[in-house]
C-alpha cells in the first residue's frame, strides 16, 4: 500500500491558515483527536493538478517552536515528526499574514530551518493592498530560499498556483530529519525576520509609515499612558482658561435681563417668577454652555483624530486589571457626555456579567450634567491662581474630580467582579484606524448638537424643575420673624432630608437643591441660585452672582463635601430609567441607586470630615 503525501499547514494564529486549508480542500474534510490530548486534528483531501492526492492537516496557530499551550506542543511534535497519531509531514504549507510580516517571518523563519519541503502561501495580500503595502512575492521567495505564492483565502485567490507549488515540493524527493534551531538564536532570527521583511517590501503608503511610527510612540507602554493623562490634563486647564470670558457675556446679558425685569414689571408674583424663579435659576445654568462646548470640542477633536481608539487600547490593560476588557471603554467613555447614552452602548458587549459591571459603573463617569456643578463650586471655592508655576489650581481640581470618579468606578468594577457579576475574563480586539487631521465641518457639526442638546435641557427639564421649585419655596408666605425658606413647603421637605445629609457637613439649601436635581445633575446650581435669590434681604443681594453668595454661606469643608458627593451620587432619574429597561427589571437599579447612594454619603463624609479635622 502507498500512502499518499502528507502536507502540514502551519503558521501564526490567524494568518489564515483554516480558511486557506478550506480553499483547498473543500468539503473533503475529517476533523478527529490527536490521541492522548484534547486538540483537534483536521485533516482533508486536496488533489494535485494531475490528480494525485495529499492529504492535508491544519495544525493550530503557532507563535514559535518553543510551545507555551498543548496547541503550540502538537503543532511543534508533528513538523519535528514526534507527535503521536501523525507522521512525519512530507512538506510544509507555511502561512503568513502579509499585513503582519515581520512578526510572522519569526516563526516561517524556524520551521523553513527544519529542512522540509515548504511552501509559502502569503496570505492577505488584500488587506495589505488596502492599507498600501505592496509585498513582493519573488524578493521573498529568493531571500527564503523556498517558493512564495501570494493568495486571498478568503476569495480563492492563489489557488491553482499554490496546488502546483505543492506538486512540486513532494514530488522532489528529498529525505529530510527536522533539526530545531537553538533558543538562543531567537533574537538574530528576529533580526532576520525584519530585514527580509524590510527588502520585501517594495512600497509602503506614507500613510501606513506615519501611523505606524505615531502608534509607535501613542502606544509605547510608558509613553502612552503619559501622554494620554497630559492631553486630559491639558483638556481640562483649557476649560476654565478659555471660558472666562463667554462665560462673562453670558452671566452679564442675564443681570441686564433680570434689571430690565425688575424695573418694567410691579413688585409681585410674576416679577418674582420671572426674576428669582427663571432667569436666577436658568441663567445660573446657561453660564456653563462655554466649558461644556470648549470639553466638547476636545473629545470631537480626538475622535476625529484616530486617537480616542489608542486610548481605548491604552486603557485595555487597565480595565483587564479590574476584570473589564476595553470593550468596555467606548461606553464608558460616552458616559463622560451622558451615562445614557453610554449605558445603551453597553449592548455591544457579549458577556453578559462584563456588560452589567459596565452599565453599573458607567453614571460614576462624570457626566456632562455634572461640569455646571464642579464649575460654580471651584469657581467660588478655589481662587483662579497658578500651581507649581504653570498650571491653573482650577483646572487641576476640575481634573481631579474627574480623576475620582474614574477611581472609584475601577474600584467599584473590582467589587463587583468579585462579588455580585464575578466571571472568567475575556479577549479584546481593536481594529486601529489611521490618523488623519480632523475635519473642521464636522467638528464645527457636532459642537452644534451639543450647544441644541444643553439649551433643550435648559429650556424644558431645567426650566419646569426651577419653576415648580420657585412655586414650592415661595409658598405659603413667611409670616412675620420666618424667613421664606422656613415657612415654604420645599423647606420642610429640605428640613426632613437634612437630617440625613447634615452629618456629612449639608446646610438646609443644599438638602434643598439635592431634590429637583434628582431630575437633572446641573438643576443642583439652578435650584441654590433660585433659593438663595428667594432668601435674600434685598434686591441687591438678590442679584449677586451665585458664587459670591455661595463663598458667604458655606464653609469649604462643605463645598468640597458637595463636590464629592456629586463624584459618586446617582443623581439623575435617567439614568435610572435606563437601567431598568437595559436590565429587565427593578433589581439592578435599585442596586445601583443603594450602592451609590452610600459610597457618596461615606465619600463626602469622609471629604467633610477630613477637611473640618484639618482645620480647612
Ligand atoms: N481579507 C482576508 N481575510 C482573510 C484572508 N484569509 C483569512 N482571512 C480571515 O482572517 C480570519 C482568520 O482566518 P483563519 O483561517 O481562521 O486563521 P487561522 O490561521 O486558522 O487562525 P487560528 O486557527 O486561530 O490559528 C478569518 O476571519 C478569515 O476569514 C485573506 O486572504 N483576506
Ligand atoms: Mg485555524
Amino acid at each position: 500500500m502507498t500512502t499518499i503525501p502528507l502536507v502540514a499547514v502551519v503558521g501564526n494564529p490567524n494568518a489564515g491558515k483554516s480558511a486557506l486549508f478550506n480553499m483547498l480542500t473543500g468539503a473533503r474534510q475529517k476533523v478527529g483527536n490527536y490521541p492522548g490530548v484534547t486538540v483537534e486534528r483536521k485533516a482533508g483531501r486536496l488533489f494535485l493538478p494531475d490528480g494525485r492526492p495529499i492529504e492535508l492537516v491544519d495544525l493550530p496557530g503557532a507563535y514559535s517552536l518553543e510551545p507555551s499551550s498543548p496547541d503550540e506542543e502538537v503543532t511543534r511534535d508533528v513538523v519535528l515528526g514526534k507527535q503521536d497519531g501523525e507522521r512525519l509531514p512530507d512538506a510544509l504549507l507555511l502561512v503568513l499574514d502579509a499585513t503582519n510580516l515581520d512578526n510572522h517571518l519569526r516563526f516561517a523563519l524556524q520551521l523553513i530551518d527544519l529542512g522540509l519541503p515548504t511552501v509559502v502561501a502569503l496570505n492577505m495580500v488584500d488587506l495589505a493592498r488596502r492599507d498600501g503595502l505592496e509585498i513582493d512575492p519573488q524578493i521573498l521567495e529568493r531571500e527564503l530560499g523556498v517558493p512564495v505564492i501570494a493568495t486571498v483565502a478568503v476569495r480563492r485567490r492563489g489557488t491553482d498556483e499554490l496546488r502546483e507549488a505543492i506538486s512540486e515540493a513532494v514530488t522532489a524527493a528529498r529525505v529530510v530529519r527536522p533539526r530545531p534551531v537553538a533558543v538562543e538564536d531567537f533574537t538574530i532570527v528576529q533580526r532576520r525576520a525584519r530585514a527580509i521583511a524590510r527588502k520585501a517590501t517594495i512600497s509602503e503608503t506614507a500613510v501606513r509609515r506615519t501611523t505606524q511610527l505615531l502608534d509607535s510612540i501613542a502606544l509605547h507602554p510608558v509613553a502612552g499612558p503619559i501622554i494620554f493623562l497630559t492631553i486630559m490634563f491639558l483638556m481640562f486647564q483649557a476649560v476654565f482658561a478659555w471660558a472666562v470670558a463667554p462665560a462673562e457675556w453670558i452671566d452679564a446679558g442675564v443681570v441686564s435681563l433680570q434689571t430690565m425685569a425688575t424695573g418694567t414689571l410691579n413688585e409681585g408674583p410674576i416679577r418674582s417668577l420671572l426674576v428669582d424663579g427663571i432667569l436666577a435659576g436658568v441663567g445660573a445654568v446657561i453660564v456653563f454652555l462655554p466649558q461644556i462646548l470648549i470639553l466638547f470640542f476636545f473629545i470631537l477633536l480626538l475622535e476625529a483624530t484616530g486617537y480616542m481608539v489608542r486610548a481605548a487600547f491604552l486603557m485595555d490593560r487597565l480595565m483587564a486589571r479590574v476584570g473589564l476588557s476595553g470593550h468596555a471603554f467606548i461606553p464608558l467613555l460616552s458616559s463622560f457626555a451622558c451615562a445614557v447614552p453610554g449605558i445603551m452602548a453597553t449592548r455591544s458587549i457579549e458577556d453578559p456579567k462584563h456588560r452589567l459591571t459596565t452599565i453599573l459603573i458607567a453614571p460614576l463617569m462624570t457626566c456632562s450634567a455634572r461640569l455646571p456643578v464642579y464649575t460654580m463650586i471651584i469657581g467660588a471655592f478655589f481662587p483662579d491662581r497658578a500651581v507649581a508655576g504653570a498650571f491653573g489650581l482650577q483646572g487641576l481640581v476640575l481634573f481631579g474630580l474627574y480623576v475620582a470618579g474614574v477611581f472609584g468606578a475601577l474600584i467599584a468594577a473590582l467589587f463587583l467582579r468579585m462579588t455580585v457579576t464575578r466571571g472568567t475574563p475575556r479577549g479584546f480586539l481593536l481594529e486601529m484606524p489611521k490618523y488623519q487631521l480632523p475635519q473642521l465641518r464636522d467638528i464645527v457639526l457636532g459642537l452644534w448638537q451639543r450647544a441644541l442638546i444643553f439649551l433643550k435641557r435648559a429650556g424644558t427639564i431645567i426650566l419646569v424643575s426651577t419653576v415648580v421649585l420657585w412655586a414650592l419655596l415661595s409658598y405659603p408666605q413667611p409670616k412675620a420673624g420666618e424667613t421664606a425658606l422656613e415657612s415654604s413647603i420645599a423647606g420642610k421637605i429640605a428640613s426632613g432630608l437634612e437630617v440625613l445629609v447634615r452629618p456629612i457637613g449639608f446646610n438646609h439649601e443644599i438638602a434643598l437643591a439635592l431634590i429637583p436635581a434628582m431630575a437633572a445633575r446641573e438643576v443642583a446650581v439652578s435650584a441654590l441660585a433660585t433659593a438663595y435669590s428667594i432668601d435674600a434681604e434685598d434686591e441687591a443681594a438678590a442679584e449677586q452672582p451665585l458664587k459670591e453668595q455661595l463663598r458667604g454661606r458655606w464653609s469649604l469643608p462643605t463645598a468640597l463635601a458637595f463636590l464629592v458627593w456629586f463624584v459618586f451620587a446617582p443623581q439623575c432619574l435617567s439614568t435610572i430609567a435606563v437601567t431598568r429597561r437595559e436590565t429587565n427589571g427593578w433589581k439592578w437599579p435599585a442596586f445601583m441607586l443603594g450602592y451609590l447612594f452610600t459610597l457618596a454619603w461615606l465619600a463626602a463624609g469622609a471629604t467633610f470630615w477630613t477637611a473640618t479635622a484639618l482645620g480647612l
